[in-house]
């Protein structure tokens, strides 16, 4: 695994996007979801999988490459923000990047409420490190189009690179799916460079199979992403939900020949859940879902386990075949 920062911001070049293709329902009308082989095997992953002690750091910084750091809460202001993307910049003390032998690592992004991108643009000029604003009435949804899709003009004009849109939950529970597709369809076109993240708030979904749903529409309207949660649902990510997403994912993409990228958020914080993602995307997906391009982990809590696990990493005696896995 090779870890580098990058002097660019992260986005992907337009010909590498996922242009979607028309809504087609006979692609998921008759997908059945196993709900307890789905729990088994999500269980397997924290369970049975381990990754080996040596290899950990590794996989830990792996992680903070991927990591959209986030803040979104009420109580938000230019300095906390302008202090958060400072931890961007340089999300591990410099002692234990050394001791690693990494010469360079920031977040994967800035996770922020419209207003604070320009704030965040501003303090991550000249990074690499892209800004993602929520948008479109974020976290319910519950407000006209028209005035989600300004909001999501609001965000790219003020400099954000990635927008993480919500959707409609009651297209999905009322079957609506063309109101689904329509609805994202106008949101990526809102979105003009910048790439979208279709957040499906999944806890809100009620069903596994809705999910896939939900899922495999959301792709097909051009969602860069898929992202499991606002972080503000009673339940936000979990693994079977997010096994059901990757299990989309890869459909959509067996189907279409479109690489779609994958965000589970809300409520992940420890590094322990830093490894159980980064492991169902290994087995489902493969390396190229472990890269911020296509694998992203929504967190505002997390950074802080991962930075003490690390600590760990280089005091104790596993440090010199971390930095040998690093390397
Ligand atoms: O998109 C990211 C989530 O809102 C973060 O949720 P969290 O505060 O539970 O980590």
């Amino acid at each position: 695994m090779s870890i580098q920062g990058t002097e660019e911001v992260h986005v992907i070049p337009n010909s590498e996007r996922n242009p979607g293709v028309p809504l087609e329902t006979s692609w998921f009308d008759q997908i059945a979801v196993n709900t307890p082989a789905a729990e088994r095997r999500a269980a397997t992953l924290t369970s049975r999988r381990t990754v080996k002690k040596e290899w950990q750091a590794a996989w830990l910084v792996n992680a903070v490459r991927c990591m959209d750091l986030t803040t979104l809460a009420g109580d938000d202001t230019p300095e906390r923000v302008r202090r958060l993307c400072a931890k961007a910049r340089k999300p591990i003390a410099d002692h234990i990047m050394a001791d690693l032998g990494l010469r360079e690592l920031h977040a994967g992004a800035v996770c922020v409420y419209p207003a604070m991108v320009g704030t965040a643009v501003k303090a991550l000029e000249g990074t690499g490190v892209p800004v993602a604003s929520v948008a479109t009435g974020f976290p319910a949804g519950l407000m006209p189009l028209n005035l989600r899709l300004a909001e999501i003009l609001y965000a790219v004009d003020h400099g954000a690179h990635e927008i993480d849109i919500v959707i409609t939950r009651a297209h999905v529970l009322d079957g609506n799916w063309q109101a689904l597709y329509d609805e994202v369809s106008e949101m990526r076109e809102a979105c003009g460079q910048a790439h979208m993240k279709a957040i499906l708030a999944t806890g809100d979904l009620k069903t596994l199979r809705n999910i896939y749903k939900a899922s495999m529409v959301a792709m097909q309207a051009g969602a860069d992403f898929i992202k499991t949660s606002t972080g503000k649902e009673g339940v936000n990510a979990t693994l079977p939900v997010s096994l059901v997403m990757v299990r989309a994912l890869r459909d959509y993409g067996d189907r279409t020949g479109h690489r779609v990228g994958f965000k589970p958020a809300g409520g992940m914080k420890t590094a322990k859940d830093a490894l159980a993602w980064q492991i169902l995307m290994k087995e489902e997906l493969g390396n190229d879902w472990l890269k911020p391009d296509l694998f992203r982990l929504g967190a505002s809590s997390m950074l802080g386990d991962i930075e003490r696990q690390l600590e760990h990493h280089v005091t104790g005696r596993y440090a010199a075949s971390s930095r040998h896995a690093i390397a």
